[in-house]
């Protein structure tokens, strides 16, 4: 009987292998987190086999002959995954053909908001659809088709009417190419504007505030002719270098800028899969020595399409974000998603890139 030497982490369970060497082994689960306490467990190749692992951490099979030792690295073999250190998380994530599809949250009165957005922010309805059986209704509204834009999607909760946004939800934004027409036009169609056009405090760029139906803050910010109109969606974290190294590694996002106000103490970074022209930015606001928000229950989600919904699953487990809902497909309609939350809780759904095009028909 062949005995494999196991130094796991005290603290990680250990996902099955589909095939172990075939010679005595040690298998070093190097984890990441701060209780660096190694366990040794000894297990026959059937056992390890048997047992039911899951971890987050790279595997190491050590193979000890005398005084000479050789490494072979063990994937995590669960389905579609081959995720099983950093580096090939890192290595995943930034070759993943990843793009923000939608942002997702809850409404009292849906007809109402999907009048305000057509009439006042000039969005288009792209779809809605009624889950009777489930009593919730969806409307996809934006600035373009979704297979090739950033999208609003509504969630109407039959009788449900009202929310609470909570402290940590931001605003949306939206560039516009004159801030003061499309604010008087919002004045007239009886919209509440919160902030008068003009400059941001600190900065040069117009903006202006208004809310929407709900309460939702849309920052209407004065801008040049881009293809992504809806251009932000702002969250407060307690920790922005914690959340930048979060979205750069885990999700492969880049950090586009970072702009620091000592002044009205506050620092922003903009994150996301490339250039602020093109592209709409997760906008991650610090208010200086404020750590923690509420998160209401009106704001969602942000969806993320990806290639591989097992391997960025792994790739969120690898760096430490929690995965509220396993990598696979959804009943009835099959899209495989998985979704999972930030450090500070922002949940953020991945979802596979053919499948989303496949409900878009
Ligand atoms: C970069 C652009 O999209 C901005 O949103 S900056 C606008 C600026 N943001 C903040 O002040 C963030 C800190 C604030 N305490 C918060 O938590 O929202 C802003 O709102 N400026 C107001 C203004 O009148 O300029
Ligand atoms: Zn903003």
């Amino acid at each position: 009987m062949r005995m494999v030497r196991v130094l796991a982490m005290a603290s990680s369970t250990i996902r099955p292998f589909s095939s172990m060497a075939s010679s005595p082994f040690a298998a070093t689960f190097s984890a990441f987190n701060s209780s660096r306490r190694f366990n040794s467990f000894d297990f026959t190749r059937d056992e390890m086999q048997s047992k039911t692992f899951d971890y987050n951490k790279s595997c190491k099979l050590i193979r000890r002959e005398g005084n000479v030792i050789s490494t072979i690295t063990v994937s995590n073999m669960s389905q579609g995954s081959t995720i099983s250190s950093k580096e090939s998380a890192l290595e995943w994530v930034k070759r993943d053909n990843r793009r923000m599809l939608h942002v997702v949250y809850h409404v009292g009165d849906i007809d109402r908001t999907i009048k305000f957005y057509r009439e006042c922010l000039g969005m288009k309805l792209l779809r809605k659809r009624d889950n009777t059986e489930e009593r919730y209704t969806n409307a996809f509204l934006g600035y373009g088709p979704e297979d090739s834009h950033f999208v609003i999607e509504l969630t109407y909760n039959y009788g449900v009417d009202k929310y609470d946004i909570g402290s940590g939800f931001g605003h949306f934004g939206i560039a516009v190419d004159d801030l003061g027409r499309i604010v008087d036009l919002i004045k007239a169609r009886g919209g509440t504007v919160t902030r008068e056009p003009g400059p941001v405090k600190g900065g040069k760029t117009n903006i202006a505030f208004i809310d929407d139906p709900d309460g939702y803050k849309f920052e209407l910010i004065e801008r040049g002719p881009t293809p992504e109109p809806l251009c932000r969606v702002m969250l407060r974290v307690g920790d922005l270098g914690r959340s930048i190294a979060f979205y750069e590694k885990a999700f492969g996002m880049e950090l586009v800028r970072k702009r620091d106000s000592p002044e009205y103490k506050y620092t922003i970074a903009m994150m996301g899969y490339g250039p602020e022209s093109k592209n709409c930015l997760l906008e991650l606001t610090y208010n200086y020595g404020v750590l923690e928000y509420d998160k209401g229950n009106a704001y969602a989600q942000i969806a993320i399409g990806t290639d591989d919904v097992y391997k960025s699953a792994d790739a969120v487990k690898v760096f430490g974000g929690k995965i509220t809902r396993e990598p696979g497909p959804l009943p009835d309609i099959d899209t495989k998603i998985t979704a999972c939350l930030d450090p500070d809780g922002w949940k953020t759904v991945l979802v596979d890139n053919i499948d989303f095009l496949k409900e878009l028909q």
